[in-house]
């Protein structure tokens, strides 16, 4: 078996059973699994290759445990990642698949999520400065169904983003909507923050040294 070389690290982080596996699957497997939630224990890790312009990046995605248990040990795993998917739950009804019932998990609303969220964001602006940050509001197939069970507000989101420079995506890992855009961005970005590097470090005219360049940047 061949090891893929990684280029950029992305770390997925967000409270328990708000779909980050789920994303992962959806995105890497083009699949979404029905059954019994099973909860991400430590984390999981998966490459995957995907083209940008000219040039293929392949992301190394580490899928961390949401379970406050494990809070420690996600730690490890946002240490140098180039992006962090940090996810919220969009709607009232986001943890109906975890298999808990109703009554064990009363204080899981999507606000609880929402401030798990901005928990992690203060985290990597203390500690990950060249981390970017994509926040990711999840299960949105649940609001286009019953819009009433919507919870946290889109442009009070997009506020937040705004103000700590960060992405803002809702997707679906079910129906698909936006998970390809989620990571295709972080891709994108990574790229073009890698040619940005080269330009201001090396001071060069990237002409045809560009891909060299390139390279040493992606890999350093
Ligand atoms: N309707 C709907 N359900 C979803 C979606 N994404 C995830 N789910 C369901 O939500 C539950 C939790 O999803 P996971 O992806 O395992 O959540 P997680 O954040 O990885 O959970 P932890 O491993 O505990 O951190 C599962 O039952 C999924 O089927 C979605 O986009 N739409």
């Amino acid at each position: 078996m061949t090891a893929m070389r990684v280029d950029a690290k992305v770390v997925m982080l967000g409270k328990e059973s708000v779909g980050k596996t789920s994303l992962v699957e959806r995105y890497v497997h083009r699949r979404f699994l029905v059954g019994p939630y099973q909860n991400t224990i430590g984390a999981a890790f998966v490459a995957k290759a995907l083209n940008v312009s000219d040039k293929v990046i392949t992301l190394g995605i580490w899928d961390t445990a949401g379970s406050e248990r494990y809070e420690a040990m996600s730690r490890i795993y946002y240490r140098g990642a180039r992006a962090a998917i940090v996810c919220y739950g969009t709607s009232l009804l986001y943890t109906v698949f975890s298999g808990i019932s109703w009554s064990e998990q009363s204080d899981l609303t999507d606000s609880s999520s929402f401030e798990r969220a901005r928990f992690w964001v203060k985290e990597l602006r203390n500690c990950e400065e060249h981390c970017k940050i994509y926040l990711c509001g999840t299960k949105i197939d649940l609001i286009e169904t019953d819009r009433s069970v919507r919870q946290v507000d889109f442009h009070d989101v997009q506020d937040f983003a705004d103000e700590i420079g960060a992405q803002h995506f809702e997707t679906s890992s079910k129906s698909g909507k936006n998970v390809d855009e989620v990571f295709q961005k972080v891709a994108e970005d990574f790229s073009s923050c890698a040619l940005d590097f080269v330009r201001e470090e090396k001071g060069v005219d990237l002409g045809q040294k560009k891909d060299s360049y390139f390279d040493n940047c992606c890999h350093n």
